[in-house]
């Protein structure tokens, strides 16, 4: 039974595909409630109230995967979750819309006086001189972050014939042009824009992007608009380029501490605000709810999951191309971490044929689970595997090479110990599955599942047979054997499956049978 956390009034509606669920059992309500179970926790659902820290991620341990209802990460500790194997995924374009369109009201707002005129007329005043605005026909917007949101709010200032300048450091030329917006320097959108907006997400080179030094550059009575996160202008500076007449007005959904409290920027009548509201429509919170319930039941039902922040990007079409490979990197990571029983400074894997086109980093990390799954305590998959490497300090390698020894795809792992390495490949055949073809430079074809014995010896008459003797006396069954070999008479190896695990009586019989160079158990 999976136990999944929905928090932050995440939309019931878009719950839906969990309560659907029979194997799972939804709560509701926040982590600090002291009414949840948080370490029977396997999933968790946030909007932006719920600060996903290292310490809350202590007291979960069970969890595997966080859903952000929504755009913004910042409130989750994305390394400490990475670190944990706990995938992170987010709902990137449910509330763009809304956020664009909430963000385009309040640009009208602030130019109209709309927030102020309504108080007045509300306490029974008619004041039509103190409410003179200014049209956005004609202005400069400037745009800084020209993602999802940034592109939707410039199509609509271009339908009210204003004009846009952009600065994205990683918008491109063309996809400026198709936007019909001017692409051009952080300075130059200070310098020439009449209404500033930022659509970055926050990050330490964004955090302070206006502040005491970059708001001087702007022009004086400029406005400017915050419906991103609260940082990204410096607050402080703000407040007292508002108060010394530099900047006209500023729109706020955002601060750096929600709620703001008793905050110096509130206290300015230049200054208007909403808590927050930017993804707060019906039809947003239905679509980031959705996204990311259909996200947790289908990492649940062990498919790719999109939107993840810690992984790579798949689609379902991509994952189904890498899925066979995906399982023969994973098996021949703990094969070659059963047979090189020492510790390890340097895994390289090297991918060719078709293989080679796919999503490689995926298999690479898929490889590391599998290498490090015997060896640590800590649960590790994909997403930290990595991570788990860096930390004991393993070099990691991987390349592409035109050599794939005559096989359509092959993967093949070297792994460095201090005394020595250990290389494996393998291949994915249409119609027969994962198969290794070589193990230690030995040519050999198996099947990589099950219980294995892996068998270095000398090629000399009788080791097989007194292999097959001892199994025999010890009433074990051999399932399949394969043999392979360099020279005659040199070093070979054998490598058996068997219906159950040997017994460590049965390996010592085995090692003293004669010519045997080393014997390693491997189980899949
Ligand atoms: N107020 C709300 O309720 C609300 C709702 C949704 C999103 N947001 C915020 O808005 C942000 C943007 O959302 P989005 O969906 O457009 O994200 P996005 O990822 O599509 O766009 C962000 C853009 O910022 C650009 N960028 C990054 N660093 C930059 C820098 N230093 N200078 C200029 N541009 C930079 C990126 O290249 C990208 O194009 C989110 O990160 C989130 O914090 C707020
Ligand atoms: O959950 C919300 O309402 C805020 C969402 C918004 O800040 C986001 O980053 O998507």
């Amino acid at each position: 039974m999976y136990h999944i956390l929905a928090a932050d009034s995440i939309k019931e509606e878009g719950l839906l595909p969990l309560l659907e669920m029979e194997n799972a059992v939804v709560y509701r309500g926040q982590t600090d409630s002291g009414e949840i179970p948080l370490e029977r926790i396997d999933a968790l659902l946030v909007r932006s109230a719920t600060k996903v820290t290292n310490e809350l991620l202590d007291r979960m341990p069970s969890l595997k995967i966080v859903a952000r209802a929504g755009v913004g990460v910042d409130n989750i500790d994305i390394e400490a979750a990475t670190k944990r194997g706990i995938i992170v995924v987010n709902a990137p374009d449910g509330n763009t819309i809304s956020t664009a369109e909430h963000t385009f009201a309040m640009m009208a707002s602030l130019l109209r006086n709309i927030p102020h005129a309504y108080a007045s007329v509300k306490n029974y005043e008619w004041k039509r001189n103190q409410f003179i605005g200014s049209e956005l026909y004609g202005k400069t917007l400037g745009i800084v972050g020209m993602g999802r949101i940034g592109s939707e709010l410039a199509k609509r200032a271009k339908a009210f014939e204003m004009n846009v300048r952009v600065f994205d450091p990683f918008l491109t030329k063309e996809r400026a042009e198709n936007l019909g917006v001017i692409s051009s320097s952080f300075e130059d959108v200070l310098k020439s824009s009449d209404i500033i907006t930022v659509h970055t997400p926050l990050t330490k080179e964004t955090k302070g992007l206006l502040n005491w030094e970059t708001l001087k550059l702007t022009k004086k009575g400029v406005y400017l608009l915050n419906c991103a996160r609260g940082g990204i202008i410096d607050e402080e500076a703000l407040a007292e380029f508002i108060e010394n007449g530099h900047v006209a007005g500023a729109a706020l959904d955002v601060f750096v501490t929600e709620p703001p409290g008793d905050h110096p920027l509130l206290r300015l009548d230049k200054v208007i605000a909403t808590p927050h509201l930017g993804a707060s429509t019906r039809e947003a919170q239905l679509n980031v709810a959705t996204q990311v319930a259909k996200a947790v039941r289908t990492y649940f039902e062990d498919k790719p999951v999109s939107n993840s922040i810690n992984l790579p990007a798949m689609s379902r079409d991509i994952y189904e191309k890498i899925r066979p490979f995906h399982q023969l990197a994973v098996q021949m990571g703990s094969i070659v971490s059963q047979c090189l029983k020492e510790g390890v400074n340097e895994i390289s894997v090297t991918y060719s044929g078709t293989v080679a086109s796919l999503e490689i980093s995926y298999l690479t990390k898929a490889l590391l689970s599998g290498f490090f799954k015997n060896r640590i305590d800590t649960s590790v998959n994909e997403v930290n595997a990595v991570h788990i490497a860096k930390d004991l300090g393993i070099v990691i390698g991987e390349k592409v090479s035109g050599n794939s020894s005559g096989y359509a795809n092959s993967m093949s792992v070297t792994v460095k110990g201090d005394n020595r390495a250990f290389t494996a490949r393998g291949t994915y055949i249409e119609h027969y599955g994962p198969r290794i073809v070589n193990l230690d430079g030995f040519n050999i074809d198996f099947h990589p599942e099950g219980n294995l014995l892996y068998i270095q010896h000398m090629d000399r008459p009788g080791v097989i047979g007194r292999v097959g003797n001892v199994l025999g006396e010890n009433k074990i069954n051999i399932a399949t054997m394969q043999v392979g070999r360099k020279e005659v008479g040199g070093e070979a190896i054998m490598v058996l499956t068997f219906d159950r695990p040997i017994e460590d009586a049965i390996m010592s019989k085995l090692s003293e049978t004669g010519d045997i160079v080393s014997l390693n158990r491997i189980l899949l």
